[in-house]
């Protein structure tokens, strides 16, 4: 499997509408539609910088993993998604190394990416999704 590039940065938001004022007033960035995706209890929206971009991510549901996060550690960066060219071969390679997935399968993110996350013990402290698209 092959690494190809730093896909988007994931942010916690309590509301999207609040906090893409920061990226498209002060940074002069444009933002994308919302999008929802509610396999992840989410509503999310892409703000693309350079190769990059910046994914501002609002919960549905008190119980989903953006509600669980802010509600832990407030606002912030929940997690850094590197994109891939082979999400599973990259799944395969992982779990023969012993790491610690939360998907052993890829699931469906925004775009109809397929997305997969790693989890945070596995990885001193940092949330990692692996996603192809
Ligand atoms: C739409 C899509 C897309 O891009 O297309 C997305 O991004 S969806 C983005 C939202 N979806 C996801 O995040 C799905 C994957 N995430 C999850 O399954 C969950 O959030 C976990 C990461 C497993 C955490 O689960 P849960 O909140 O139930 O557990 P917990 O609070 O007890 O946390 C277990 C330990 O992990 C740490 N921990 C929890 N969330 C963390 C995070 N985001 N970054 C770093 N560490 C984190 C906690 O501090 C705790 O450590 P201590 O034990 O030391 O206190
Ligand atoms: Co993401």
């Amino acid at each position: 499997m092959k690494t190809l590039k730093i896909d988007h940065i994931g942010i916690a938001v309590k509301s999207i509408e609040e906090a893409s004022k920061i990226y498209t007033e002060l940074l002069g960035l444009e933002m994308h539609g919302v999008e929802e995706v509610a396999e992840q209890k989410v509503k999310v929206a892409f703000i693309p910088v350079g190769e990059s971009e910046v994914e501002l991510l609002e919960s549905t549901d008190p119980e989903g993993p953006i509600a669980r996060f802010i509600e832990k550690n407030g606002e912030g960066i929940q997690h850094i998604a590197f994109r891939v060219d082979d999400i599973e071969k990259a799944l395969e390679e992982l779990k023969q190394k012993g790491v610690r997935l939360i998907d052993e399968k890829p699931r469906y993110g925004a775009g109809g990416a397929k997305i997969a996350f790693i989890h945070p013990k596995a990885t001193k402290g940092v949330l990692i999704e692996l996603c192809e698209r």
